[in-house]
């Protein structure tokens, strides 16, 4: 059973899916202090949050099982992404479920920004019939400058545009042609600045967006131009925008969202011309059914088929291309596990990574992160996964390199993973052939061709005659059954290597035996964690007596 803490108020009709499944306890501790929460958070193994939550590096030390951080929602910056990675936990979000409700937010904080509306009802409620206070201003024929023209922006922009607003949209991925399809302007900030008569923000709050709107970008802007900010607080810069109201240059703000929630800044709350809402974007029926009904489907994904779909601490990827490199993720693993043993098990300085042929044209990082987890794991054990194997790497001092290359080596696609240490070097190549599987086409400098098995025997040893012959006599007089078996050698006569797969493990005896053998120089039993074996575990110690 996998237990799920749920804190922040989480829809209950979108958790559904998790709370009936037979494999999850769903338990809810909507108001826990941090303290508290502490003391709780090492009983869960996945944990549901909206923006309240705080998910620091000091909460997740205390996290021990923990696997899944899912975030009911869009921006993670109330999470501790890095902490996160560095423990290996996946985090994921719901983008995009939450994107209408974030939209709709935005026209009706403009709206009610251009025609007053929160101050005009305030009197009217208190009994004030005043007529004359709350003159505004029309959307229609104006400029709207959008800063992040993401999902939230775009859809923002379409609105606007059908109230007759001209768009002008920045962000550093908006091409002309995606602009121009759209019907929007595609701007600089500067023209932003000085063309708009409301400026919408839609950025994630980071290093470069923080402060984004400061003295300088306000003293840049036309005059009398308006401020709605729905997405992150700190984006703007607040005390610059409280001077900027108060100079008459700014005639309004609608803000959503603070430098620090809850809001308690007097010059904010009190200036007449600003409006505000506790960061409500997200919150509508639809809305919050639908990012806790994502979560919840993405956290039984996950724990039932260790498939990941929105991690932000993982690479993205279509399910086309999820699909396209599914064969070579378990090949990637195995050859990680099996040049690490090449290497006497001893940690790696520096590695490096080739794909050839139709995988490069494929987006490799999954594998990549694989591969290396593969190499890291025979070390690190169950504490490196595909989400820490990067920041592992780097606390341990390994550098790596990545190559594409555009040549084939005869195989339609091919990977090879080469670990040093400074004084020796391992090297495998795979393949991945269609209709017959995983193959290990190369160990070293030498060739083969052999299917990724849980025990393989790997020996080194001089070409001469009747080397096969004693070494598959010896385990056959231990009993050890040969699966298949491989040589490779670069010349006639020279240096060669033995490949074996092996039904059952074998003890170090059998080894130090092999090692008697003339002309054998290494014997080595390689072992894959991921491959079943057929008789899993089973040392055979003894000689079987021939009869
Ligand atoms: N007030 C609320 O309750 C809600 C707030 N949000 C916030 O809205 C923001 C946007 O959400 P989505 O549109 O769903 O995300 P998105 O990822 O689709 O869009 C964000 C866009 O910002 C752009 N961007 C990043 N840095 C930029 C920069 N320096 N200058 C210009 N553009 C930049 C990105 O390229 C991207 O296109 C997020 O911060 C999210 O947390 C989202 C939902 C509800
Ligand atoms: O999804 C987001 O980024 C939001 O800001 C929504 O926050 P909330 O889930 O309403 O606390």
């Amino acid at each position: 059973m996998y237990k799920v803490l749920v804190t922040d108020g989480i829809s209950h009709t979108g958790l559904v899916s998790l709370i009936e499944h037979p494999h999850f306890i769903v338990e809810r501790q909507p108001t826990l202090p941090v303290a508290e929460l502490k003391k709780i958070i090492g009983d869960y193994d996945a944990l549901i949050v909206r923006s309240q939550t705080k998910v620091t590096a000091e909460l997740l030390e205390a996290a021990g099982r923990l696997r899944v951080i899912a975030r009911a929602g869009v921006g993670v910056d109330n999470i501790d992404v890095n902490a996160a990675t560095r423990k290996g936990i996946i985090v994921i979000n719901a983008p995009g479920a939450n994107t209408i409700a974030a939209t709709e937010h935005t026209l009706a904080m403009m709206l009610s920004l251009a025609r007053k509306i929160p101050q005009a009802h305030q009197k009217t409620a208190a009994g004030e019939w005043d007529r004359n206070s709350f003159k505004g201003v029309e959307l229609y024929k104006k400029t709207l400058g959008v800063i992040g023209m993401g999902k939230i922006g775009t859809e923002v922009a379409k609105r606007a545009k059908s109230f007759g607003m001209n768009i002008l949209g920045f962000d550093p991925y908006l091409t002309e042609e995606r602009a121009k399809k759209l019907g929007f302007t595609k701007a600089s900030l500067d023209l932003i600045a000085a063309e708009s008569d409301f400026i919408t923000i839609h950025t994630p709050l980071t290093n470069d967006t923080r402060g984004l709107v400061n003295d300088d970008y306000l003293r840049k802007t036309k005059k009398g131009v308006r401020f709605v900010n729905c997405a992150r607080g700190g984006v703007i810069d607040e005390k610059a925008l409280v001077r900027a109201i108060k100079a008459g240059h700014v005639a309004g703000a609608a803000l959503d969202v603070f430098e620090k929630e809850p809001v308690a800044d007097v010059e904010l709350l009190q200036n007449p011309n600003i409006i505000v809402t506790p960061h409500l974007g997200a919150s509508t029926v639809e809305a919050q059914e639908k990012v806790a009904q994502e979560v919840s489907a993405e956290i039984i994904e996950i724990f039932e088929t260790q498939s990941i779909q929105n991690a932000v601490n993982m690479p993205q990827m279509s399910g086309e291309t999820q699909a396209k490199l599914q064969p070579y993720l378990l090949l990637s693993d195995q050859m990680g596990q099996l040049v690490i043993q090449l290497l006497n098990k001893q940690a790696p300085t520096k590695i490096e990574i080739n794909y050839y042929g139709d995988l490069i044209d494929e987006d490799t990082e999954l594998l990549t992160r694989t591969l290396l987890k593969g190499v890291l794991s025979y070390h690190l054990s169950d504490s490196v996964n595909l989400i820490n194997a990067l920041h592992l790497l780097k606390e341990q001092g390994v550098s790596y390199n990545v190559v594409k290359n555009a040549t084939n080596k005869g195989f339609a696609n091919y990977m090879e993973l080469c670990v040093s240490n400074g004084l020796e070097t391992a090297r495998i190549g795979a393949t991945v052939l269609n209709g017959y599987g995983a193959r290990i086409l190369k160990i070293n400098q030498y060739r083969i061709d052999v299917k990724p098995e849980k025990y393989l025997l790997y020996i080194k040893h001089r070409d001469v005659p009747g080397m096969i012959g004693k070494v598959g006599s010896l385990l056959g007089d231990y009993g050890i059954n040969i699966g298949t078996m491989q040589v490779g050698r670069t010349e006639v006569g020279g240096e060669a290597i033995m490949v074996l797969t092996l039904d059952k493990t074998m003890g170090s005896n059998v080894i130090r035996e092999l090692m008697l053998i003339d002309g054998l120089d290494e014997a080595q039993l390689l072992e894959l964690t991921n491959v079943d074996s057929f008789e899993p575990g089973r040392v055979e110690p003894e000689k079987v007596e021939s009869v």
